[in-house]
């Protein structure tokens, strides 16, 4: 069953953008700087007007508030936001105590200054964090850009696990081509104006 469906949504110079993501799927999205990546995704959060029509499950996203979609489909940006000064205020409580081992962060990082936090810590945080709110949904916009080799493949697994577990529908921007052919089994690329399945995939 498809869980998110977009169907001929059209953002900035990109048309007639149609696609699915089945449960406990990961589908990647590539492209060149620039042709429009992080907007789809913003469209798909309804953080940007758009044309055409974004499901997830058979709700479409005109029919909630943006804040209530966004709850079952949730974006993590590239540069993720932070509103409070300390980390573990931003998650809930179940989640402050079992910060997954594999982000090499221990439990006392709920007690650190966000300001504190490196740029790999925020990213990886910023994964946990949308995983503790229980989404159906994540639209992840180049989610290990700031890591290292190691640290990229032990998150790409803890994300392809939670994936699989939760059930999740995930829609996944990266540039790294042997990252894509290690999370997805469907790519799409944008080229020009329009999305188009690359090689390679089912
Ligand atoms: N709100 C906006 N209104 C108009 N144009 C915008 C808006 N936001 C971004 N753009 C432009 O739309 C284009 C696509 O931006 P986007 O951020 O989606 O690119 P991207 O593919 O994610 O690039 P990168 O890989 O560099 O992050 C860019 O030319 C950008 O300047």
């Amino acid at each position: 069953m498809s869980r998110l469906r977009l169907a001929q949504v059209a953002i900035g110079n990109l048309r007639d953008v149609s696609l699915e993501v089945a449960d406990g799927e990961v589908v990647c999205l590539s492209g060149a700087s620039g042709s429009g990546k992080s907007r789809l995704l913003r469209a798909t959060a309804d953080l940007e007007p758009h044309e055409g029509d974004v499901f997830i499950g058979q709700d479409e996203q005109g029919s909630m508030p943006g804040h209530a979609w966004r709850r079952r489909v949730m974006l993590v940006p590239a540069d993720s936001q932070w509103w409070f000064d300390d980390v573990g205020a931003h998650f809930p409580s179940r989640a402050r105590e079992t910060v997954p081992e594999c982000l090499g962060l221990g439990p006392d990082v709920m007690q650190w200054p966000v300001g504190r936090l490196s740029s790999g810590e925020r990213q990886r945080l910023a994964l946990w964090r949308a995983l503790s709110m229980a989404p159906e949904a994540l639209l992840l916009d180049e989610p290990t850009a700031n890591l290292d080799d190691t640290m990229t493949r032990a998150v790409e697994d803890w994300l392809l696990e939670e994936t699989r577990n939760r059930s999740l529908a995930v829609l996944w921007v990266a540039h790294d081509r042997s990252q894509i052919g290690r999370v997805a089994r469907r790519h799409y690329r944008i080229h020009g104006s329009v999305l188009e399945l690359a090689d390679g995939s089912d």
